[in-house]
């Protein structure tokens, strides 16, 4: 049962090896100060905090679904070269309540409404995606991206019940729901739909306003350091002069780098192309489209990216990339929430008959091939029977993990090995420097059986706030530009969206 990865030796687990890192909804991670490892531990919220709301055996298997779910159904989904499904371990619990103790000042004040689970000993070893392997100290760190894109596509008009949901995105919707109760102050301007379209000038678009309101949509780290990601509550736009010195280095080449000079734009600009092409990488045999019924169905109309810009005509996502992974994955949602639900209550009706049921048809796991086969397996039609009604069900679940799961983009600046010709050379000369780069998927945990009803009514409350407000947000909820992008807006676009 107790598995224990080598840097953990249980006797010797000592709070201060470990710091905070950051948190999610449902977990906290911790990362080590020395290895690149971190643990990932459940969180309750504060009202059980007395009185925990599940036994140490449950949270050991609640954490060992999360592995089998990631290892055996969304890495054989995802590509498994993107995956790190980690593994379950038992901490001494007087480890745990001094690391809570330790980390909690560092918390933010808007998850504090969770508390981090001091009571079964139990979390996830994985590897640290923000810091990957090790570096010489006199090189510069590597610098990681992480970016939860959301849901790429909108839904088939066939199973909605109002029109706009095929026209704005869920993303850009939610926004205005999200700014409306207060989660956000400002209005994101990212639109999924851009990000997942595989062409260039769109995708900068979309990485340009992540970077401008970033949310919890977007964060850099920089030697596995946060370096760049949203305050909770602040009014202040994001500091882009900061971020910029961080990056300036990295991106220093030719005369440039002997003299410093470059300009703040063009700084932004390569940071976007190199991140582009690390979304659209993976040695794939070519661009197809993806089949959202034509080109309706990937271009939102709250997007701001104006069509009539685009210049170069490549279109598409590269077969083996990570954007064209998650998109395929988040595409087994063929009947949006709405035409779900019904099937929902099938299940639902049949397990109140035959509660039993609930094992054979795996509702809540195991996650094995034999779920992954009930999900691929599906019938198109729908013959009126339970067995449709759970594989239609799984692969919504499926496609909710793909529209909740982040990726992690790491670049490592190449040419400062000794031995790398290639990388001195595009240094000395014009050429802008080369990167050598890793890419991942985080946060693959299954999503509840249970969790449908609430997709339904948060559905219904986003659409029926954006159709009441016409898509009109209450004046300052739009980001202000910041200068740099404003200025680069308004100078010369063609170098802005140069091609990447
Ligand atoms: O429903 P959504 O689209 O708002 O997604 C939730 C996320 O909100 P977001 O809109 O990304 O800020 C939400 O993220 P935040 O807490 O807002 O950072 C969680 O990821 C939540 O997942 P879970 O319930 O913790 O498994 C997510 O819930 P699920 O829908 O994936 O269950
Ligand atoms: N393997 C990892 N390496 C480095 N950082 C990680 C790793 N896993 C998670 N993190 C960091 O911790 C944060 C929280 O983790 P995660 O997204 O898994 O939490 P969560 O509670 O499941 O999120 P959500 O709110 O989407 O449910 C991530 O945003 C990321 O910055």
């Amino acid at each position: 049962w107790f598995v224990v990865a080598s840097v953990m030796e249980l006797d010797k687990m000592d709070e201060n090896d470990w710091k905070y890192h950051g948190e999610g909804n449902k977990s906290l991670v911790v990362s080590h100060v020395q290895h690149s490892r971190v643990l990932r531990l459940l969180k309750y919220p504060a009202e059980d905090s007395e009185n925990p709301p599940q036994t140490a055996e449950q949270a050991f298997r609640q954490i060992q679904n999360i592995v089998d779910f990631s290892s055996n159904v969304m890495s054989s989904l995802l590509g498994e070269k993107f995956i790190h499904s980690g593994e379950v371990v038992k901490l001494p619990l007087e480890f745990v309540r001094q690391l809570s103790i330790k980390i909690q000042h560092q918390r933010p004040a808007w998850r504090c409404d969770k508390v981090m689970d001091i009571y079964s000993g139990c979390a996830l070893c994985l590897p640290n995606l923000t810091s990957p392997g090790l570096y010489q100290p006199t090189h510069t760190p590597p610098l990681c991206i992480e970016i939860k894109p959301k849901c790429g596509f909108l839904p088939s008009p066939k199973h909605v019940s109002k029109d706009i949901k095929t026209k704005v995105c869920r993303f850009c919707m939610h926004q205005h729901y999200k700014v409306a109760n207060g989660k956000w102050k400002r209005r994101s301007l990212y639109c999924p739909l851009d990000l997942f379209s595989g062409n260039r000038q769109r995708m900068h678009f979309a990485i340009r306003h992540l970077i401008e309101e970033p949310q919890n949509n977007f964060k850099i780290f920089k030697g596995g350091q946060c370096i760049y990601s949203s305050k909770e509550g602040s009014e202040e736009s994001m500091d882009l002069n900061a971020l910029l010195h961080h990056l300036r280095p990295y991106f220093l080449y030719g005369n440039n780098r002997i003299n410093s000079h470059m300009t703040s734009k063009s700084v932004l600009n390569d940071f976007i192309q190199v991140l582009g092409n690390a979304l659209l990488s993976g040695g794939g045999d070519g661009r197809v489209l993806m089949d959202r019924q034509g080109e309706g169905r990937s271009f939102c109309e709250a997007s701001l990216f104006n069509m009539e810009r685009i210049r170069h005509g490549s279109q598409g996502l590269p077969t083996d990339s990570v954007l064209f992974r998650i998109l395929q994955t988040q595409m087994l949602d063929t009947l949006d929430i709405e035409g779900l639900y019904p099937l929902y209550r099938r299940i639902e009706q049949h397990l109140q008959d035959f509660p039993k049921e609930r094992t054979r048809l795996q509702i809540d796991g195991p996650y094995n091939e034999a779920f992954l086969e009930k999900l691929q397996k599906c019938s198109m039609e729908d013959d009126g029977s339970v067995e449709y009604a759970v594989a239609k069900v799984h692969q919504y679940r499926v496609a909710m993990t793909a529209k909740d799961c982040s990726i992690m983009v790491a670049l490592v600046p190449s040419g400062e090995e000794a031995d790398d010709d290639e990388g001195q050379r595009r240094l000395r000369e014009f050429k802008p420097p080369a990167f050598s780069y890793s890419v991942s998927i985080l946060d693959l945990d299954p999503k509840p059986f249970d969790s449908i009803p609430r997709q339904l009514r948060l559905d219904q409350k986003i659409v029926s706030c954006y159709l009441r407000t016409g898509g009109a947000l209450p004046k300052g909820s739009l980001p202000p530009l910041s200068g740099i992008i404003a200025a680069a807006e308004r100078e010369d676009c063609t170098l802005l969206f140069h091609p990447m």
